[in-house]
Protein backbone atom coordinates (compact mmCIF):
# COMPACT_ATOMS: atom_id res chain seq x y z
CA UNK A 1 0.00 0.00 0.00
CA UNK A 2 1.43 3.50 -0.84
CA UNK A 3 1.62 6.19 1.78
CA UNK A 4 -0.78 8.40 0.47
CA UNK A 5 -3.81 6.19 0.07
CA UNK A 6 -7.06 6.60 1.71
CA UNK A 7 -6.71 3.96 4.82
CA UNK A 8 -5.45 6.95 7.07
CA UNK A 9 -8.62 8.41 6.00
CA UNK A 10 -10.85 5.99 7.15
CA UNK A 11 -11.25 3.78 3.87
CA UNK A 12 -12.06 0.71 5.22
CA UNK A 13 -13.70 -2.49 3.30
CA UNK A 14 -16.88 -1.93 4.01
CA UNK A 15 -16.52 1.46 2.44
CA UNK A 16 -14.47 -0.29 -0.74
CA UNK A 17 -17.25 -2.79 -1.24
CA UNK A 18 -20.01 0.48 -1.34
CA UNK A 19 -17.74 1.90 -4.19
CA UNK A 20 -17.38 -1.18 -6.15
CA UNK A 21 -21.00 -0.91 -5.99
CA UNK A 22 -21.84 2.76 -7.20
CA UNK A 23 -18.73 4.22 -8.54
CA UNK A 24 -19.55 5.21 -12.45
CA UNK A 25 -17.11 4.47 -14.96
CA UNK A 26 -13.89 6.99 -14.12
CA UNK A 27 -14.88 8.43 -11.18
CA UNK A 28 -12.64 7.27 -8.33
CA UNK A 29 -13.25 7.30 -4.21
CA UNK A 30 -12.36 10.00 -2.27
CA UNK A 31 -12.92 11.62 0.97
CA UNK A 32 -13.75 15.54 1.58
CA UNK A 33 -11.16 16.91 4.56
CA UNK A 34 -12.04 20.18 3.87
CA UNK A 35 -14.98 22.42 2.01
CA UNK A 36 -13.55 25.76 0.81
CA UNK A 37 -16.66 27.44 -1.21
CA UNK A 38 -17.12 25.94 -4.58
CA UNK A 39 -14.28 23.58 -4.30
CA UNK A 40 -13.09 21.09 -1.67
CA UNK A 41 -9.91 19.54 -0.75
CA UNK A 42 -10.19 15.47 -1.10
CA UNK A 43 -8.19 12.83 -0.21
CA UNK A 44 -7.53 10.08 -2.71
CA UNK A 45 -5.33 7.03 -3.81
CA UNK A 46 -2.85 9.38 -4.94
CA UNK A 47 -3.06 12.15 -2.46
CA UNK A 48 -4.66 15.14 -1.75
CA UNK A 49 -6.65 17.09 -4.55
CA UNK A 50 -8.61 20.24 -5.16
CA UNK A 51 -12.00 19.43 -6.34
CA UNK A 52 -14.95 20.85 -7.48
CA UNK A 53 -18.09 21.13 -5.81
CA UNK A 54 -21.07 20.23 -7.62
CA UNK A 55 -23.71 22.87 -8.29
CA UNK A 56 -25.36 24.67 -5.72
CA UNK A 57 -28.61 23.26 -7.34
CA UNK A 58 -27.21 19.88 -7.72
CA UNK A 59 -28.27 16.81 -5.64
CA UNK A 60 -24.94 16.86 -3.61
CA UNK A 61 -24.89 20.56 -3.07
CA UNK A 62 -24.59 20.14 0.47
CA UNK A 63 -21.48 18.64 0.36
CA UNK A 64 -19.28 18.55 3.79
CA UNK A 65 -16.07 17.68 5.51
CA UNK A 66 -15.98 14.13 6.20
CA UNK A 67 -17.96 12.91 2.83
CA UNK A 68 -17.57 10.35 0.66
CA UNK A 69 -17.23 10.83 -3.09
CA UNK A 70 -16.31 9.94 -6.29
CA UNK A 71 -14.34 12.39 -8.42
CA UNK A 72 -14.40 12.17 -12.28
CA UNK A 73 -10.84 12.56 -13.99
CA UNK A 74 -11.06 16.61 -14.26
CA UNK A 75 -11.70 16.29 -10.31
CA UNK A 76 -15.02 16.75 -10.18
CA UNK A 77 -17.30 15.33 -7.53
CA UNK A 78 -20.21 13.22 -9.64
CA UNK A 79 -21.14 10.98 -6.28
CA UNK A 80 -21.70 11.11 -2.69
CA UNK A 81 -22.23 8.08 -0.50
CA UNK A 82 -24.87 7.66 1.94
CA UNK A 83 -23.95 9.20 5.08
CA UNK A 84 -23.55 7.35 8.34
CA UNK A 85 -23.92 10.25 10.11
CA UNK A 86 -23.85 13.78 9.83
CA UNK A 87 -24.05 16.60 12.41
CA UNK A 88 -26.74 19.28 11.91
CA UNK A 89 -27.61 22.36 13.35
CA UNK A 90 -29.73 24.91 12.35
CA UNK A 91 -29.32 27.19 9.74
CA UNK A 92 -27.82 30.47 10.04
CA UNK A 93 -29.57 31.07 6.57
CA UNK A 94 -33.24 30.19 8.38
CA UNK A 95 -34.12 27.66 5.43
CA UNK A 96 -36.38 24.93 5.94
CA UNK A 97 -33.26 23.02 6.27
CA UNK A 98 -30.11 22.09 8.79
CA UNK A 99 -26.92 22.90 7.76
CA UNK A 100 -24.55 19.67 8.33
CA UNK A 101 -21.04 20.74 9.83
CA UNK A 102 -19.24 17.18 9.22
CA UNK A 103 -19.93 14.09 8.11
CA UNK A 104 -19.55 10.33 9.07
CA UNK A 105 -18.36 11.21 12.07
CA UNK A 106 -18.32 8.53 14.74
CA UNK A 107 -16.59 9.89 18.11
CA UNK A 108 -18.15 13.27 19.19
CA UNK A 109 -15.52 14.52 21.59
CA UNK A 110 -17.78 17.64 23.56
CA UNK A 111 -15.53 19.92 25.27
CA UNK A 112 -15.53 21.76 28.53
CA UNK A 113 -12.98 23.38 30.67
CA UNK A 114 -12.35 22.07 33.79
CA UNK A 115 -11.11 25.64 35.05
CA UNK A 116 -13.84 27.20 33.97
CA UNK A 117 -17.73 26.65 35.17
CA UNK A 118 -18.88 23.92 33.96
CA UNK A 119 -22.27 24.42 32.27
CA UNK A 120 -24.01 21.45 32.58
CA UNK A 121 -26.80 22.90 30.16
CA UNK A 122 -24.88 23.44 27.80
CA UNK A 123 -23.37 19.65 28.20
CA UNK A 124 -26.63 18.47 27.98
CA UNK A 125 -27.18 20.65 24.75
CA UNK A 126 -24.14 18.93 22.85
CA UNK A 127 -24.92 15.85 24.22
CA UNK A 128 -28.25 15.84 22.62
CA UNK A 129 -26.82 17.14 19.34
CA UNK A 130 -24.32 14.37 19.23
CA UNK A 131 -26.88 11.45 19.93
CA UNK A 132 -28.82 12.65 17.36
CA UNK A 133 -25.29 13.01 14.35
CA UNK A 134 -25.50 8.97 15.23
CA UNK A 135 -21.86 9.24 16.77
CA UNK A 136 -21.08 8.52 19.75
CA UNK A 137 -20.32 11.08 22.26
CA UNK A 138 -17.38 11.37 24.83
CA UNK A 139 -17.60 14.42 27.53
CA UNK A 140 -13.96 15.58 27.85
CA UNK A 141 -13.34 17.99 30.93
CA UNK A 142 -10.00 19.59 29.23
CA UNK A 143 -7.36 21.64 31.44
CA UNK A 144 -8.03 19.10 33.93
CA UNK A 145 -4.35 20.80 35.31
CA UNK A 146 -5.59 24.05 35.93
CA UNK A 147 -8.57 23.20 38.04
CA UNK A 148 -8.77 23.12 41.67
CA UNK A 149 -11.71 20.86 41.67
CA UNK A 150 -12.91 18.50 38.90
CA UNK A 151 -16.55 17.86 38.98
CA UNK A 152 -16.71 14.37 37.13
CA UNK A 153 -19.00 13.33 39.09
CA UNK A 154 -21.77 15.54 38.19
CA UNK A 155 -20.78 15.49 34.66
CA UNK A 156 -20.77 11.72 34.72
CA UNK A 157 -24.36 12.24 36.28
CA UNK A 158 -25.65 14.29 33.16
CA UNK A 159 -24.05 12.34 30.46
CA UNK A 160 -25.36 8.37 30.91
CA UNK A 161 -24.22 6.14 28.22
CA UNK A 162 -20.95 8.42 27.61
CA UNK A 163 -18.31 8.02 28.89
CA UNK A 164 -16.74 11.23 30.91
CA UNK A 165 -13.33 12.43 31.17
CA UNK A 166 -11.17 14.41 32.48
CA UNK A 167 -8.19 15.80 30.89
CA UNK A 168 -4.61 18.23 30.06
CA UNK A 169 -3.38 18.88 27.06
CA UNK A 170 -0.24 20.60 29.02
CA UNK A 171 0.61 17.56 31.50
CA UNK A 172 -1.13 14.98 29.11
CA UNK A 173 -2.77 13.43 31.98
CA UNK A 174 -5.56 11.21 30.62
CA UNK A 175 -4.66 11.68 27.13
CA UNK A 176 -3.92 8.12 26.90
CA UNK A 177 -7.14 6.67 28.08
CA UNK A 178 -8.78 9.68 25.96
CA UNK A 179 -7.20 8.08 22.89
CA UNK A 180 -7.83 4.40 23.83
CA UNK A 181 -11.88 5.50 23.85
CA UNK A 182 -11.59 7.18 20.26
CA UNK A 183 -13.25 5.38 17.29
CA UNK A 184 -13.29 6.10 13.96
CA UNK A 185 -13.29 10.20 12.56
CA UNK A 186 -13.41 12.02 15.80
CA UNK A 187 -14.91 15.53 15.77
CA UNK A 188 -14.57 18.64 18.38
CA UNK A 189 -17.02 20.51 19.49
CA UNK A 190 -17.54 22.88 22.81
CA UNK A 191 -17.37 27.06 23.39
CA UNK A 192 -14.62 29.13 22.34
CA UNK A 193 -11.84 28.85 24.56
CA UNK A 194 -12.59 24.94 25.80
CA UNK A 195 -9.07 23.91 24.91
CA UNK A 196 -10.06 22.53 21.47
CA UNK A 197 -7.41 23.00 19.36
CA UNK A 198 -4.96 22.82 22.14
CA UNK A 199 -6.42 18.93 22.66
CA UNK A 200 -6.43 18.31 19.22
CA UNK A 201 -2.93 19.04 18.77
CA UNK A 202 -2.32 16.89 21.33
CA UNK A 203 -3.92 13.95 19.89
CA UNK A 204 -2.61 14.58 16.62
CA UNK A 205 1.04 14.92 18.30
CA UNK A 206 3.68 14.12 15.23
CA UNK A 207 1.17 14.80 12.36
CA UNK A 208 1.21 18.53 14.05
CA UNK A 209 4.61 18.57 14.25
CA UNK A 210 5.44 17.76 10.71
CA UNK A 211 2.91 20.21 9.48
CA UNK A 212 3.85 23.46 11.62
CA UNK A 213 7.87 23.34 11.10
CA UNK A 214 9.99 25.46 12.92
CA UNK A 215 11.76 27.69 10.64
CA UNK A 216 15.48 27.67 11.63
CA UNK A 217 15.87 31.64 10.95
CA UNK A 218 14.24 33.54 13.10
CA UNK A 219 12.37 30.25 15.18
CA UNK A 220 8.69 31.37 14.04
CA UNK A 221 6.19 28.82 13.47
CA UNK A 222 5.38 28.31 9.52
CA UNK A 223 2.80 26.15 7.87
CA UNK A 224 4.19 24.17 5.55
CA UNK A 225 0.98 23.02 4.43
CA UNK A 226 -2.26 24.12 3.92
CA UNK A 227 -4.82 24.01 6.88
CA UNK A 228 -6.84 21.09 6.73
CA UNK A 229 -10.22 20.03 9.18
CA UNK A 230 -9.99 16.59 8.96
CA UNK A 231 -6.25 14.82 8.77
CA UNK A 232 -5.13 11.69 10.06
CA UNK A 233 -4.69 10.80 13.87
CA UNK A 234 -1.24 8.70 14.60
CA UNK A 235 -3.03 6.12 16.25
CA UNK A 236 -5.33 5.48 13.53
CA UNK A 237 -8.56 7.12 13.09
CA UNK A 238 -9.08 10.64 11.62
CA UNK A 239 -9.60 14.02 13.30
CA UNK A 240 -11.84 16.70 12.52
CA UNK A 241 -11.00 20.13 13.58
CA UNK A 242 -13.81 22.22 12.31
CA UNK A 243 -14.11 25.79 13.21
CA UNK A 244 -17.68 25.32 12.44
CA UNK A 245 -18.69 23.14 15.13
CA UNK A 246 -18.97 25.79 18.10
CA UNK A 247 -22.20 26.32 16.43
CA UNK A 248 -24.23 24.57 18.87
CA UNK A 249 -27.53 25.57 17.62
CA UNK A 250 -30.02 22.32 18.06
CA UNK A 251 -31.67 21.36 14.51
CA UNK A 252 -34.90 18.77 14.81
CA UNK A 253 -33.28 16.94 17.64
CA UNK A 254 -35.68 15.03 19.58
CA UNK A 255 -34.08 11.68 19.64
CA UNK A 256 -30.89 13.48 20.68
CA UNK A 257 -32.72 14.58 23.25
CA UNK A 258 -34.54 10.93 24.54
CA UNK A 259 -31.34 9.78 24.63
CA UNK A 260 -29.28 12.84 26.59
CA UNK A 261 -32.38 12.18 28.80
CA UNK A 262 -32.74 9.00 29.23
CA UNK A 263 -33.16 8.77 33.02
CA UNK A 264 -35.86 11.30 33.32
CA UNK A 265 -37.92 9.47 30.24
CA UNK A 266 -37.73 6.29 32.16
CA UNK A 267 -39.01 7.87 35.07
CA UNK A 268 -41.47 9.52 33.30
CA UNK A 269 -42.85 5.69 31.97
CA UNK A 270 -43.72 5.43 35.42
CA UNK A 271 -45.44 8.10 35.87
CA UNK A 272 -49.42 7.08 36.18
CA UNK A 273 -50.60 9.18 33.29
CA UNK A 274 -49.39 9.24 30.40
CA UNK A 275 -49.60 12.88 29.96
CA UNK A 276 -47.89 13.84 32.99
CA UNK A 277 -46.14 17.03 33.05
CA UNK A 278 -44.38 16.44 35.92
CA UNK A 279 -45.42 19.37 38.08
CA UNK A 280 -48.04 18.43 40.52
CA UNK A 281 -49.91 15.38 39.38
CA UNK A 282 -50.35 12.52 41.36
CA UNK A 283 -48.40 9.55 41.17
CA UNK A 284 -45.52 11.38 39.35
CA UNK A 285 -42.50 9.15 39.18
CA UNK A 286 -40.41 12.13 38.14
CA UNK A 287 -41.20 14.40 40.65
CA UNK A 288 -40.50 11.41 42.98
CA UNK A 289 -36.44 11.19 41.24
CA UNK A 290 -36.60 14.72 42.45
CA UNK A 291 -37.94 14.69 45.87
CA UNK A 292 -35.68 11.48 46.37
CA UNK A 293 -32.35 13.33 45.11
CA UNK A 294 -32.26 10.86 41.78
CA UNK A 295 -32.50 13.80 39.79
CA UNK A 296 -32.55 17.66 39.89
CA UNK A 297 -34.51 20.22 38.93
CA UNK A 298 -31.86 21.90 37.48
CA UNK A 299 -32.00 18.60 34.92
CA UNK A 300 -35.39 18.37 33.97
CA UNK A 301 -35.63 22.47 33.39
CA UNK A 302 -32.99 21.60 30.98
CA UNK A 303 -34.89 18.82 29.41
CA UNK A 304 -38.23 20.86 29.23
CA UNK A 305 -36.10 23.74 28.30
CA UNK A 306 -34.67 21.69 24.90
CA UNK A 307 -37.42 19.73 24.29
CA UNK A 308 -39.31 23.09 23.98
CA UNK A 309 -36.65 24.85 21.58
CA UNK A 310 -36.89 22.04 19.42
CA UNK A 311 -40.53 22.00 19.07
CA UNK A 312 -40.46 25.43 18.16
CA UNK A 313 -38.14 24.39 15.77
CA UNK A 314 -39.75 21.76 14.17
CA UNK A 315 -43.06 23.96 13.94
CA UNK A 316 -40.98 26.54 12.29
CA UNK A 317 -39.77 23.84 9.82
CA UNK A 318 -42.86 22.57 8.91
CA UNK A 319 -44.62 26.05 8.09
CA UNK A 320 -40.98 26.94 6.17
CA UNK A 321 -41.37 23.45 4.63
CA UNK A 322 -45.18 23.75 3.54
CA UNK A 323 -44.49 27.48 1.70
CA UNK A 324 -41.78 26.26 -0.30
CA UNK A 325 -43.89 23.15 -1.05
CA UNK A 326 -46.55 25.55 -2.07
CA UNK A 327 -44.36 27.73 -3.96
CA UNK A 328 -43.26 24.76 -6.03
CA UNK A 329 -46.74 24.15 -6.50
CA UNK A 330 -47.30 27.52 -7.74
CA UNK A 331 -44.79 27.37 -10.20
CA UNK A 332 -45.56 23.81 -11.50
CA UNK A 333 -49.10 25.17 -11.98
CA UNK A 334 -48.18 28.53 -13.73
CA UNK A 335 -46.07 25.99 -15.63
CA UNK A 336 -48.80 23.95 -16.51
CA UNK A 337 -50.81 27.32 -17.58
CA UNK A 338 -48.09 28.34 -19.80
CA UNK A 339 -47.71 24.65 -21.48
CA UNK A 340 -51.56 24.81 -22.37
CA UNK A 341 -51.78 28.43 -23.47
CA UNK A 342 -48.65 27.89 -26.09
CA UNK A 343 -50.31 24.84 -26.77
CA UNK A 344 -53.41 26.69 -27.35
CA UNK A 345 -51.98 29.16 -29.49
CA UNK A 346 -50.27 27.15 -31.76
CA UNK A 347 -53.60 25.60 -32.65
N1 LIG B 1 -3.59 24.87 31.70
C1 LIG B 1 -4.05 24.44 30.54
N2 LIG B 1 -4.42 25.31 29.61
C2 LIG B 1 -4.90 24.84 28.44
C3 LIG B 1 -5.03 23.44 28.19
N3 LIG B 1 -5.57 23.28 26.96
C4 LIG B 1 -5.75 24.51 26.47
N4 LIG B 1 -5.35 25.46 27.34
C5 LIG B 1 -5.38 26.93 27.14
O1 LIG B 1 -6.72 27.35 26.98
C6 LIG B 1 -6.82 28.40 26.02
C7 LIG B 1 -7.83 28.05 24.95
O2 LIG B 1 -7.41 26.90 24.27
P1 LIG B 1 -7.79 26.62 22.75
O3 LIG B 1 -7.24 25.29 22.41
O4 LIG B 1 -7.41 27.76 21.89
O5 LIG B 1 -9.37 26.57 22.85
P2 LIG B 1 -10.44 26.37 21.68
O6 LIG B 1 -11.55 25.58 22.25
O7 LIG B 1 -9.78 25.79 20.48
O8 LIG B 1 -10.90 27.82 21.42
P3 LIG B 1 -11.49 28.44 20.07
O9 LIG B 1 -10.44 28.25 19.02
O10 LIG B 1 -11.75 29.86 20.41
O11 LIG B 1 -12.74 27.67 19.81
C8 LIG B 1 -5.41 28.58 25.48
O12 LIG B 1 -4.84 29.69 26.13
C9 LIG B 1 -4.72 27.29 25.85
O13 LIG B 1 -3.33 27.50 26.04
C10 LIG B 1 -4.62 22.54 29.23
O14 LIG B 1 -4.71 21.30 29.13
N5 LIG B 1 -4.15 23.10 30.38
ZN1 LIG C 1 -44.71 12.79 35.89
Amino acid sequence: MVENDLIPYGLNEALSDEYERILTDGCVPARVIRMDRGECDVATFTGIVRARCPRSDSELSGLCTGDWVGIDQQSNVRQLLPRRSAIVRSSVSGRSEGHVLAANVDTVLICTAADGDVDLNRIERMLALAWESNAQPIVVLTKADAAEYVPLDEVRAVAPGAVTLAVSATTGVGLDVLTATLEGTVALIGPSGAGKSTLANALLGAEVFATNAVRAGDKKGRHTTVHRELRPLPGGGTLIDTPGLRGIGLWDASEGIERTFSDIESFAGRCRFGDCAHRSEPGCAVRAAIDSGELTERRLESYRKLAKENEWMRARTDKRLQAERERVWKDITKQQRRNYRDRSSRR
